[in-house]
């Protein structure tokens, strides 16, 4: 169905101090969370809203999917979803587990379909089916989404939604996401994006979640109108700015030609 993936053991042990541990515990109190996207020179994950665009070389492009190997869950916000139709599973060769998927679908606007490539894998056995996580109530859940979920082996969980955007929106406190997916027995989680989900989790008050941020960097600017990573301003007592957030424990490994940077978010 797709091309099979090769990812050195020298490069994987360039990436062990920034891992979960290999041992997965039956039960824990939070998910180790791994931050992780492919960025333009211009903090862009792609052209404009809806549009997939890649960024990572086949160097950087197999490291993200060992990291799919070495994580239970990855996550992904809605836009990413309609935007991408992605597989989300891990096309190593010879990979030993894959990751679950979680869509964050506040108002349930996907529509499952089994022509849909992560429910095309699953029912391959190249993958798992996704558990979707939205603010809609089990009572108002669409019949056929829940039947084809199910069919698949995913499903769908209520969240209830703390904050309103501007625009009306729900947003979800990156605590109860993460409760439940524990709840789930998923001890690892990589949070793969688009820039929404991304910028929410920077928010300084969610730093402490974070465990490790591995970002693959493509010597490309993707111009304006691109789908930005820059999270909402800090400010100190004062009210005056503040850098939003900082890295440290950095290490820079080139990949072919992206550079790949690991580190781990300075809490606040
Ligand atoms: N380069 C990469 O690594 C990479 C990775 C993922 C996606 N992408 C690209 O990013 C684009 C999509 O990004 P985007 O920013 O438009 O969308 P997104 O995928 O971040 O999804 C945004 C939606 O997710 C929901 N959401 C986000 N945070 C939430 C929260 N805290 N609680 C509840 N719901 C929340 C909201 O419904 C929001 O509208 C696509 O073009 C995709 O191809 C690139
Ligand atoms: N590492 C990385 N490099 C890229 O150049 C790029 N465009 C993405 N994008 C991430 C986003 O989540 C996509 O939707 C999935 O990468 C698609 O997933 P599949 O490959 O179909 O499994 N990620």
């Amino acid at each position: 169905m797709s091309e099979a993936l090769e990812f050195a053991p020298s490069s994987a042990a360039l990436l062990e101090p920034y891992l979960p541990p290999a041992s997965s515990q039956s039960t824990v109190s939070k998910p180790f969370v791994t931050l992780t996207f492919a960025t333009s020179l211009d903090s862009s994950l792609s052209l404009a809203p809806g549009v997939r665009t890649r960024l990572s070389g086949p160097r950087s492009k197999a490291m993200t999917h060992y990291l799919r190997s070495r994580h239970s869950a990855i996550l992904i916000g809605i836009n990413t979803m309609l935007a991408d139709d992605p597989g989300l599973n891990c096309r190593i060769s010879g990979a030993s587990s894959q990751p679950r998927p979680i869509i964050i679908d506040p108002h349930l606007r996907w529509t499952p379909k089994r022509s849909d490539k992560v429910l095309q894998i699953s029912r391959d056995g190249q993958g798992l089916a996704p558990i979707v996580l939205t603010a809609v109530q089990a009572g108002k859940w669409p019949e056929n989404s829940v039947s084809v979920l199910t069919e698949h082996g995913g499903k769908l969980i209520h969240v209830e939604p703390k904050k309103a955007t501007s625009s009306g929106g729900s947003r979800f406190d990156w605590h109860d996401i993460l409760a439940v997916l524990s709840q789930e027995g998923l001890s690892s989680l990589m949070v793969e994006g688009g820039a929404q989900i991304i910028n929410s989790l920077l928010d300084s008050q969610y730093h402490s979640l974070v465990d490790s941020v591995i970002v693959t960097i493509a010597p490309t600017w993707l111009g304006e109108g691109g789908v930005v990573v820059s999270p909402a301003r800090a400010h100190d007592e004062q009210g005056v700015p503040i850098p939003a957030a900082r890295l440290s424990d950095v290490k820079w490994h080139p990949f072919g030609e992206d550079v790949v940077l690991c580190g781990r978010l300075d809490k606040k």
